[in-house]
């Protein structure tokens, strides 16, 4: 046997502690700087411990009031009710107990009227009262877990569709992997698990209230006393044994973490379940690349984790079992037969319900039967409040989760946010040693955003990536209506992430921004999205058919768009406007991109970033539709390596990809290769 000098929990805990104190900030490319006033790495406490502790309690006084905003509301409502269900159930129960007692009586006596009395008219009509209490017992846990998961998930939307929270989680902070997971299952389980507990709680305390009164005018008090007594010590000492002396390593198996079990196996179906969205979003991909077996290999890897993980959970539950079945129901059985017995056997026990020495045989067998009844279902209360606890430890495990979650949005939501990253030695191999956490909160931000119509101007605005690497040390360009820009460099200098800090996507570390209203400013992707709905939908997106009507857009003004795009053949192609279909796997990828560009038209913003946009349309099609957005007046702002687009545009903006850019107006438009970055002269009147 292992002694522990350290409880286990905290030994692991301190492990990952040491690994959140280390901060580094590693060069680990080529060029990259500390941003000392900007970015703030720093220490963490260690992980909070899963299980009813004081973090349990604070999770729970901050989800509460979300659960239940109002003293009377509908969950509170449905708590009464179900308290009340509760209550007549348990009036019910003591009935049948009785009741129990007669019919054993009138058989035991051969009173055949009696019998049919009971067993036909009185529990005939009986069985009415107790199907609908058992039935209302389900609905109403049933309405109560829909009616906390209704709150939790709106409430939980409301933070992730704040903004762009739900970018920001998944991509500038890393604290969540599976926003998803938690959405959809998490909660549901969270709120399944609440409105089981509440009731599993409730019950089993008015049981042992009211079976205790009933059991000790017939037993005395002493029976009930000494059944609660044992039910009591036998939990207490448990506890006290494992958290006090907490001296083997098998009296694990009496007090396991079922929280921290339950909160691991969670995340683990988070990650299984996104190794097999991953698959289907790149079901392509993966096919042409013949990739199955791969990917096999991956999905077994992320299952065999839940496997082990599960497997070592159900051998706790079944070494736990059998401790608690032995305390728990056997010995608590023995406990009880001595107490039924001790009226009949003992007559310094007997009392008017039980044992009373006139007493004839079949009296006695009613009485024995109705008591045990009563003992019977006392014991299965405390019994159940005390499996309640083991409950209350797998809550904790969704608490912990949930509250981390709401914790995650509202802390993005106020723009701090939290990356560990793993670092790499000096053979770039990857060392937890060298792993850091980096903490950006609202006070790191000194940049500053101006709102004003008709400019984009970037004064000394260092672009720098959510890990804190700085991509450019300081931009400084102005771009009014007209000046349509091509922008270029190698391949990860920073183009696309211009345009996060641009879009609000990225937090601006430095400098002043000053841009138009977001709708003014609108961004065409290289991979376009595609969304749920109808061929329509598609070119109007975000906006919904009623808001394109608001604004003067009917079909036909839509359709002129896809003109625009050379798209018209689509409406009759996918059935009309209102063909739904899955538009990703649909179109093709020249039609996505000229989608995406149709849209943009729709929206028709003073200013639009096109993103290798067009990268998958015809040279001739390209040309008609820069010559459209020329005409609709929106300025671009095109990241590109195609040489055919260098006439669309009259300035450059060209990364070296080694933290230096230059700008200015190119030469001549149709000059070849603006990508002096590698080779070639310089193509810039203008130098920085
Ligand atoms: N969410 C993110 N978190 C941290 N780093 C990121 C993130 N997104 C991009 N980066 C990093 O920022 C750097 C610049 O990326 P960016 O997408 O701006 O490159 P790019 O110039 O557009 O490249 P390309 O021509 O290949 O599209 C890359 O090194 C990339 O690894």
């Amino acid at each position: 046997m292992k002694i522990l000098t350290k409880p286990r929990g905290a030994m692991a805990s301190s492990a990952i502690a040491v690994l959140f104190f280390l901060i580094v900030n590693q060069n680990n490319r080529k060029f990259k700087a500390k941003n000392d006033q900007n970015v703030t790495e720093k220490t963490k406490k260690a992980p909070k411990k899963v299980g009813v502790n004081r973090d349990f309690l604070a999770q729970c006084k901050k989800i509460f009031p979300i659960i239940f905003p109002k003293l009377f509301c509908k969950e509170t409502g449905l708590l009464a009710s179900l308290a009340g269900v509760l209550i007549i159930r348990t009036y019910l129960d003591i009935w049948f107990s009785g009741f129990n007692g007669m019919v054993v009586k009138s058989i035991v006596s051969r009173k055949r009227q009696d019998f049919i009395n009971l067993v036909v008219f009185t529990f005939g009509l009986m069985m009415w009262p107790m199907s609908i209490t058992n039935n209302s017992l389900k609905m109403n846990i049933s309405a109560l877990s829909l009616a906390i998961r209704n709150r939790l998930t709106k409430h939980a939307h409301n933070q992730y569709f704040k903004g762009i929270t739900f970018y920001k989680v998944a991509n500038i902070d890393n604290r969540i992997n599976n926003a998803d997971q938690l959405l959809t299952q998490d909660i549901d389980k969270f709120s399944d698990t609440l409105s089981h507990l509440y009731s599993d709680t409730l019950k089993p305390i008015v049981d042992i209230v009211l079976f205790a009164m009933k059991l000790s005018q017939a037993i005395g008090a002493e029976g009930p006393l000494i059944i609660i007594g044992y039910f009591v010590s036998t939990a207490f000492g448990k506890n006290i044994l494992y958290n006090h002396f907490n001296i083997v390593e098998a009296l694990r198996v009496i007090s396991p973490p079922f929280g921290k079990f339950t909160a691991n196996e969670q995340k683990l179906e988070g990650e299984f379940r996104y190794t097999h969205s991953r698959i289907i979003t790149h079901a392509e991909e993966i096919a042409f690349y013949q990739g199955n077996k791969r990917e096999k290999e991956v999905a077994n890897k992320s299952f065999d984790k839940i496997y082990r993980h599960v497997q070592q959970v159900y051998r706790v539950h079944f070494m736990n079992g059998i401790f608690d079945s032995v305390l728990v129901k056997y010995l608590a059985t023995m406990t009880a037969y001595y107490l039924l017995a001790r009226p009949v056997l003992d007559p310094r026990y007997a009392t008017k319900y039980m044992g009373e020495f006139s007493s004839d045989p079949t009296k006695i067998m009613e009485d024995y039967s109705r008591n045990s009844g009563y003992l019977v279902n006392l014991s299965q209360a405390i019994g159940r409040v005390i499996l309640a606890g083991r409950d209350l430890t797998r809550f904790a495990g969704y608490t912990s989760r949930v509250a981390e979650f709401f914790e995650v949005l509202e802390s993005v939501n106020q723009g701090r946010y939290v990356r560990s990253m793993v670092g790499k030695d000096s053979n770039g191999i990857a060392n937890s040693e060298k792993s850091k956490v980096q903490v950006v909160s609202k006070n790191d931000l000194n940049g500053k955003i101006v709102v004003q119509n008709k400019i984009i101007k970037f004064e000394n605005v260092p672009i720098i990536t959510p890990n804190g690497d700085i991509l450019v040390k300081e931009l400084n360009m102005v771009v009014e209506p007209g000046m349509n820009t091509l922008v270029t460099g190698p391949n990860g200098c920073g183009k696309s992430s211009l345009f996060r800090i641009l879009g609000d996507l990225w937090p601006l570390f430095g400098g002043v921004l000053t841009k138009p209203s977001p709708e003014k400013l609108f961004y065409v992707p290289q991979k376009p999205y595609l969304a749920i709905g109808t061929l329509r939908d598609q070119v109007i997106y975000p906006h919904t058919s009623s808001e394109a009507r608001a604004i003067g857009f009917n079909d036909e003004e839509i359709f002129k768009l896809l003109e625009a795009v050379k798209l018209e053949y689509l409406v009759v192609r996918e059935g009309g406007w209102d063909a739904v279909s899955d538009w990703a796997d649909v179109l093709s990828g020249g039609e996505k991109q000229r989608i995406a560009m149709a849209r943009l038209f729709y929206h028709k913003p003073d200013y639009a970033i096109l993103d290798e946009c067009t990268s998958a349309v015809s040279v001739d099609v390209e040309s008609i539709m820069y010559n459209y957005a020329k005409k609709c007046k929106i300025t671009l702002f095109t990241v590109s390596h195609r040489q055919s687009l260098f006439k669309h545009h009259e300035y450059l903006l060209r990364f070296d990809g080694e933290g230096s850019y230059t700008f200015g107006k190119m030469d001549h438009p149709d000059a070849p290769d603006p990508f002096g970055f590698s080779h070639g002269k310089s193509r810039f009147t203008e130098k920085k």
